[in-house]
C-alpha cells in the first residue's frame, strides 16, 4: 500500500500497481502522473462516488478495484478505458449499471453487495467475460443476451431476487462454478433447518470457545470444548471446532444458506464431520469435528493472472497415483452431495485439505446451492457444471506429476479431463460413473505395485 503523500511528492514514478486507502472523497489527479506505467489501481476502502472523465488517459490500466466506496452508479467512463479488463466495485450503493460503463474486453466483473435491480443488454457483448460476481443485489432477471457470454466460468448469483434460473445459463459451455442460493426460485424451506433433526441443535451456552483457528469470508472458526456432558456423550468428543457465522452477505451469499446446505448434505468420509448446529436468533453456527493434525491445503486461490484457476505452492509435486486418489475421493463426495440435491459451487483445490496419505477433506460450503426445487434436467445440468470443475482440478494437478513410467495412466487421466470439460453438458459423465472409472484406475495401480 502506498500513501497520498508519496504520490504527491512524485515518489511513485514508474510503478505498475497503486493502492491508496486515505478516506479519499475525490480521485487524486496526481494518479495521472503514473499513466505511462500504471496497470493496477486499487482505491478500495475510501469514500469515492465518482471517477474523472479523463480516466482513459491511464492507457495501461488493466485492473481497477473500488470496493467499499460510495458509488451509486457504475461510472460510464470505465467503458472507455482501453485495456481495462478487471473491475471490482463490491460493497458500494450501486443501483444502476449504464450500458456504456462496461468495457468490451472485461474478463472479471465484481458487483457483489450493491443494490442493482437490472443489468444492461450490453452484458451479452462481453465475450471475454470469465468471472461474474453479483451476489447480494436485487436482480430479478438477467439479460437474455448473456447467452452469448461463452467464456463465463464462474458466476455468483446468490442473495438476489431472481424469479427463475435462466435456461441459457445452464447451457454455457464453460460454466464451472455457479452459486444461486438465496433467490426466490431456489428457496426450499420456511424454517431452513426444519428437516435436519438428525443434527443436534445447541446453543452457545453448551460450548466454551477457545483460540481462533481461522477465518473465512462467512465466519470465524474457534477451537472449542463441550460444556454440556450430554453432547460429549452424543458426539464422542470433548474437543470441537466452532464456526460462528458473521451476519452479513458474502461474495458467495447468505451464511444461513451455507449452514442449510452443509446440514442437508449430511455425513461423508471426505467431509468435515458436522456435530451440531447453532441456530439462535442472533447467532448461526456450526459445530464440527476438529480437522486432524497433518492436513494441509491442496491449493491456493486463483491469482489476478489465473482469474478462475487455482494456484499452487512452488515445489508442489504429486504422483499420478496421488491424483487418481484425490480425484476419486472428490468424485465420490460430489456424487454424495448431488444425491442430496446440493451443489458445492466452489470445487477448487484451495477448498480441499489433504494429508501425506492423500486422504481428502473437502470444505467450504459458502457457495453451495440447494437444488431441491429445480427440475430433474436442471439438476443434471448443475451436476455437469461441477463435473467440469473436477476436470479443471485434474487438469491443474497433472502438470505437477513428474514424468514416470505410468504414461498410460497419464493418458487415461487426460482423456477423463477432456470428457469432463466437453462443451456440450449432456456429453459429460456423471460423478458416480467418474468415481467408478477412477476406482478401476486406482485398483489397477494398486495391483501393479
Ligand atoms: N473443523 C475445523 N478444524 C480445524 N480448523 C478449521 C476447521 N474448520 C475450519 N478451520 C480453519 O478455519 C479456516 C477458515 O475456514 P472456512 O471453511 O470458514 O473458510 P475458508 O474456506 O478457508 O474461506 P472462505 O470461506 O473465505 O473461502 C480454515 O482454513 C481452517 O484453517
Amino acid at each position: 500500500m502506498q500513501t497520498l503523500a508519496q504520490l504527491k511528492a512524485g515518489q511513485l514514478q514508474g510503478i505498475t500497481r497503486l493502492q491508496l486507502v486515505e478516506n479519499l472523497t475525490e480521485f487524486p489527479r496526481e494518479i495521472f502522473d503514473l499513466a505511462d506505467t500504471l496497470e493496477i489501481l486499487d482505491l478500495s476502502n475510501n469514500q469515492l462516488s465518482s471517477l474523472p472523465e479523463d480516466l482513459p488517459r491511464l492507457t495501461h490500466l488493466k485492473i481497477l478495484f473500488a470496493s467499499n466506496n460510495r458509488f451509486e452508479v457504475l461510472p460510464e467512463v470505465l467503458g472507455q478505458c482501453p485495456k481495462l479488463e478487471m473491475i471490482g466495485f463490491k460493497a458500494n450503493q450501486i443501483h444502476s449499471v449504464p450500458e456504456a460503463s462496461l468495457p468490451l474486453h472485461t474478463r472479471w466483473l465484481i458487483l457483489t453487495d450493491n443494490q442493482i435491480t437490472a443489468l444492461p443488454e450490453r452484458m451479452g457483448q462481453l465475450h471475454r467475460l470469465q468471472k461474474l460476481a453479483l451476489a447480494g443485489n436485487r436482480l430479478t432477471s438477467l439479460p437474455a443476451s448473456m447467452a452469448q457470454c461463452h467464456n463465463l466460468e464462474l458466476v455468483r448469483l446468490s442473495a438476489n431476487a431472481l424469479a427463475a434460473l435462466p435456461s441459457w445459463l445452464l447451457k454455457l459451455p464453460k460454466l464451472t462454478w455457479l452459486a444461486f442460493a438465496g433467490n426466490p426460485f431456489s428457496h426450499t424451506l420456511v424454517d431452513p433447518h426444519a428437516d435436519v433433526a438428525s443434527v443436534p441443535n445447541v446453543t452457545l451456552a453448551d460450548i466454551e470457545l477457545g483460540e481462533k483457528l481461522g477465518e473465512g469470508a462467512s465466519g470465524i472458526i474457534y477451537q472449542g470444548r463441550w460444556l454440556n456432558p450430554a453432547m460429549v456423550a452424543a458426539t464422542g468428543t470433548e474437543q470441537i471446532a466452532v464456526k460462528l457465522f458473521k451476519g452479513e452477505v458474502t461474495s458467495d451469499g447468505y451464511p444461513a444458506d451455507e449452514l442449510d446446505c452443509c446440514l442437508t448434505t449430511g455425513e461423508h468420509p471426505n467431509l468435515i464431520k458436522v456435530l451440531a448446529h447453532i441456530s439462535q436468533q442472533d447467532q448461526l453456527g456450526l459445530v464440527m469435528a476438529l480437522i486432524p493434525q497433518g492436513f494441509y491445503n491442496l491449493g491456493l486461490p486463483p491469482s489476478l493472472e489465473t482469474c478462475t484457476r487455482d494456484t499452487f505452492k512452488a515445489g508442489t509435486e504429486f504422483s499420478l497415483k496421488d491424483i487418481v486418489k484425490i480425484a476419486l475421493q472428490l468424485a465420490e463426495t460430489l456424487a454424495h452431495m448431488h444425491a442430496q440435491h446440493i451443489s458445492h459451487g466452489d470445487v477448487y483445490a484451495h477448498n480441499m485439505m489433504i494429508n501425506r496419505q492423500m486422504a481428502l477433506l473437502f470444505g467450504d460450503f459458502g457457495a453451495a446451492s440447494n437444488l431441491a426445487k429445480l427440475s430433474t434436467s436442471e439438476r443434471s445440468a448443475m451436476q455437469a457444471i461441477e463435473v467440469r470443475a473436477l476436470g479443471c482440478l485434474i487438469d491443474d494437478l497433472l502438470p505437477f506429476a513428474g514424468a514416470d513410467r505410468a504414461d498410460a495412466l497419464r493418458a487415461q487421466l487426460r482423456q477423463l479431463t477432456e470428457l469432463c470439460m466437453q462443451p456440450e453438458l449432456s456429453c459429460r459423465p456423471a460423478f458416480r460413473d467418474i468415481a467408478k472409472l477412477l476406482a478401476r484406475l486406482w485398483q489397477a495401480q494398486a495391483c501393479e505395485v
